[in-house]
Parts: structure tokens; C-alpha cells; sequence
């Protein structure tokens, strides 16, 4: 039977079949995502001519040890496609992202690219967004006055709501763009997009990890052959 990391070359190798000569691709964050990275290398030792936008310093390094031509979102402002992992996938491509604390830069570059593809195994996959903790990035400054906001979000949309401040040992986990992240716990998210909306209007929240009609296909991999979803 294949391994989850066979599972995820699997995945990052086909959607390679999307990448084409020329492109300005944003590359994601994760292992999924870095497997991807791993094959495009192969493709660009080959000859394949792409320039690569990061969603992270973890991705920026591994392209460039690897061999992957890297340009910054500030040179390259639109990009043709954007390949990305993700923690959780509905049947209409909205996903939970954040796991690895790159939601923020991932979604910048999600945004600014014409197609996001993501990558991932089938364990992503859900009926109902929300048994992954929504990771949400906050302002240091005045971290709990946001945190009491979010719980007030949460009771205004009638969800459970469970906050746990990120760690990275004994320290907070901080962000490469310098903020801390929230690990909420809100059960079952019914109405994604009334949460997305009541996240953003709290003025200390940076930026969540609901992507809501980013993701245009999906790349799964799963233990019977790889499968293409579209939204
Ligand atoms: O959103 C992410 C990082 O912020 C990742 O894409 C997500 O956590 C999936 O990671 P992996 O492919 O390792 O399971």
C-alpha cells in the first residue's frame, strides 16, 4: 500500500502535467508542496524555463537548493499559476491552510495568480470544513482583545470556539511576516464564507486560513491513482 509520502510525490509529480515553458509559478509551503518542488527541479535541470514566487523562507530555500529560479511578488506581481498544499479540502475546493504558519503569504500569492492548483493526499479531504483548527494570524499587539473578538465572532455565528496561541517550544510560533498565529477550534464551519467575513472585520486579525474560490483544481492523490477535481 502507498506510503503518505508516496502519496505526495504522487501528487507534487502530476501536477507538473500543469506547468508549462515560461511560467511565473507561486510555489506553496509544506511537504506536499515541497514535493512538488522536488520534481519541478528535475524538470528544470532538464531544461523547463520558470520563474518561481515563494509563499515562505522554508520554500525559498529549498528552490534554491535545489535549482529552482526564484524571483520576489514585489518583481513578479502577477503570476500564471500557483501550486500549494492544503490542511483541509471541500467538494467545492474551499480549503483550510496555515498548518505550516504560511497562510498569509500563501494567500497573497494565491491571489495574485490566475490559477491555484492544490496538491495534496486524500486524507485532506472532508465533506464539512472545520475538524483542522483554523489557523488565524493576529498582531502581537493587543492579542487579547483580538482573542476576545474571535470568541465573540464565534458566538455571534452560534460555533463552538477553542483558541490555542501557537508555539514553537517554549516561545510563540511567529510568522514570517512577524505576527502570531491562533489555532481555532470552531467544529463544523457551515457557512465558510459568514466566517470568513466576521474574521476579517476584527481589526487585530491579519489574515485566516479559510480560502474561499482560490483554488481553481486539485490534484489528489489517493491509493487507487491520482484524481483531478475542478471546482
Ligand atoms: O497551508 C500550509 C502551510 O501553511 C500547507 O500547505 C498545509 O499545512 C499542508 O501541508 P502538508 O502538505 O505538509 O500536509
Amino acid at each position: 500500500m502507498a506510503s503518505a509520502e508516496e502519496l505526495k510525490r504522487a501528487a507534487g509529480e502530476a501536477a507538473l502535467a500543469h506547468v508549462e515553458d515560461g511560467m511565473r509559478l507561486g510555489i506553496g509551503t509544506g511537504t506536499t508542496a515541497e514535493a512538488f518542488v522536488r520534481a519541478l527541479a528535475v524538470k528544470v535541470k532538464d531544461g523547463l524555463t520558470v520563474t518561481g514566487v515563494s509563499t515562505s523562507e522554508r520554500t525559498e530555500r529549498l528552490c534554491r537548493e535545489v535549482g529552482v529560479p526564484m524571483a520576489t511578488l514585489e518583481n513578479v506581481p502577477q503570476l500564471d499559476l500557483t501550486v500549494d498544499g492544503a490542511d483541509e479540502i471541500d467538494s467545492r475546493l474551499r480549503l483550510v491552510k496555515g498548518g505550516g504558519g504560511a497562510l498569509l503569504r500563501e494567500k497573497i500569492v494565491a491571489a495574485a495568480s490566475k490559477r491555484m492548483i492544490v496538491v495534496a493526499d486524500e486524507s485532506k479531504l472532508v465533506d464539512t470544513l472545520g475538524a483542522f483548527p483554523l489557523p488565524i494570524e493576529i498582531n502581537g499587539f493587543g492579542m487579547i482583545a483580538t482573542y476576545l473578538a474571535i470568541q465573540d465572532v464565534a458566538r455571534r455565528l452560534e460555533l463552538p470556539c477553542d483558541l490555542t496561541l501557537r508555539r514553537d517550544g517554549e516561545t510563540p510560533f511567529i510568522t514570517d511576516s512577524g505576527h502570531l498565529i491562533l489555532d481555532a477550534s470552531f467544529g463544523r464551519i457551515p457557512d465558510p464564507q459568514a466566517l470568513s467575513r466576521a474574521l476579517h472585520d476584527v481589526p487585530g486579525v491579519v489574515e485566516h486560513g479559510l480560502f474561499l474560490g482560490l483554488a481553481s483544481e486539485a490534484v489528489i492523490a489517493t491509493r487507487g491513482g491520482v484524481r483531478h477535481l475542478t471546482a
